[in-house]
């Protein structure tokens, strides 16, 4: 409850009269990529419904990347689609314009009571504070209880401004309907005056260079030394991922603009993937595969997760493994990957059948 003026007792009730009740704990639905489309592009809106199934999460778009001329298309081509496609186990969410744009009202009192019972989550661009939280909150919670929706719809903030990762902990825990955050690398970019000019991923000149050799215990300035390009996200995702568990939402990686370069792409998912998010966004067909893939725990993984879980038994004290020493520790990170591949075992028959294949020889 940090950061909201609500107090403890008044966290879980509801906004207004006749809204659904706060959830306790948001669902850890599987949303290894969250697929943007742009709702007023024919081309693209024609291909949703197709896409149902083959992907955890998809967003109908109304924020940048959508022309000023296209808000309204795109806002009415997202209410078409919705009421038309049985979305069954694909999340749909979309992201609404920025709080202080001339759309963003419209696209609430539209949206929810058109669709609001299939809407899953409203992700909301630029949130500098919990009070941008707030405001959402209650004009949802007001929605919610005009339209008679009995489920309450979800907020994910985009971290893209200075001041919104310094509050990042007040954001996440600013209302029980925080579901989640991202990573939004070209606002946040441009917000802090970093000297990029990408969507995402490294820069060639972040990095760190070794020492020279010594020769004699002179340092030869003149020879060859290898340099390492550095992560810029690494810090502001760190944080992300602690601001999230601790309120027990989820953190995601954003978007990687460099659609053709799919093997940086894959990588700076991963390291997300390593350091806590649970998924990504994806801007372009050919990057859905590349998050399912990386944000899916591979085979070897959970063999080697469920060969822990299987020698330590009980739970409880130390075992020997492979020549390296297992605990209650490694224990609880096994079993993140054991429940994580559970989830996602649920959803994906291709996976499933990976992870049943897998067979345990407790002997080992
Ligand atoms: C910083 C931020 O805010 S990031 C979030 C905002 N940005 C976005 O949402 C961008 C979404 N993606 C896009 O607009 C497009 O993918 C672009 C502009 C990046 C590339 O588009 P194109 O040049 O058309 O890509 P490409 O030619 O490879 O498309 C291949 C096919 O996939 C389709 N396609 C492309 N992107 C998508 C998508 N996101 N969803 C569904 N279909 C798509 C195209 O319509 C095309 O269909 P076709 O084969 O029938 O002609
Ligand atoms: C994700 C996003 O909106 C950004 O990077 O600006
Ligand atoms: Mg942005």
């Amino acid at each position: 409850m940090t950061g909201s003026s609500r107090s403890a007792k008044d966290f879980f009730r509801p906004l207004a009269v006749g809204a659904p009740s706060p959830l306790t704990e948001i669902p850890a639905r599987p949303s290894r990529a969250i697929h943007f489309f742009d709702p007023s592009n024919e081309k693209m809106a024609a291909k949703i419904p197709a896409m149902v199934g083959t992907v955890d999460v998809l967003l109908g778009n109304l924020e940048d990347a959508v022309k000023a001329d296209n808000k309204l298309a795109a806002r009415e081509g997202l209410v078409k689609i919705a009421k038309a496609t049985d979305f069954g186990p694909t999340q749909l969410w979309t992201r609404i314009n920025s709080l202080d744009s001339p759309w963003v009202l419209d696209d609430l009192t539209t949206l929810v009571p058109a669709i609001g019972g299939k809407l899953d989550v409203i992700m909301v661009p630029k949130v500098q504070g919990a009070e941008d939280i707030h405001y959402v909150d209650r004009l949802l919670a007001q929605l919610e209880a005009k339209a008679g929706l009995d489920r309450p719809i979800l907020i994910h903030a985009i971290l893209e401004t200075a001041r919104g990762v310094a509050n990042v902990e007040e954001i996440c825990g600013a209302s029980p309907r925080m579901q989640g955050l991202s990573l939004g690398p070209a606002d946040l970019a441009a917000d802090r005056r970093m000297k990029t000019t990408r969507v995402g991923g490294g820069h060639p000149g972040y990095l760190v260079r070794e020492d020279p050799p010594r020769v004699d215990g002179t340092a030869n300035l003149e020879a060859h030394r290898a340099t390492y390009q550095q992560d810029l996200w690494h810090y502001t995702i760190a944080r992300m991922v602690d601001a999230c568990a601790m309120h027990g939402i989820y953190p995601y990686y954003g978007p990687f603009g460099d659609i053709a370069d799919v093997v940086a792409c894959e990588d700076q998912f991963r390291n997300a993937f390593l350091l806590g998010c649970v998924g990504t966004w994806s801007l372009h067909p050919k990057q859905i595969a590349i998050a399912n893939r990386v944000f899916s725990p591979s085979v070897e993984d959970i063999l080697h997760a469920r060969r822990v879980v299987a020698a330590m038994g009980d739970g409880t004290g130390a075992v020997m493994l492979d020549g390296k020493m297992e605990d209650d520790a490694s224990l609880k990170q096994c079993l993140v990957m054991v429940r994580l591949a559970e989830e996602l075992a649920a959803i994906d028959p291709e996976l499933k059948k990976q992870y049943d294949a897998i067979t345990v020889d407790e002997e080992a």
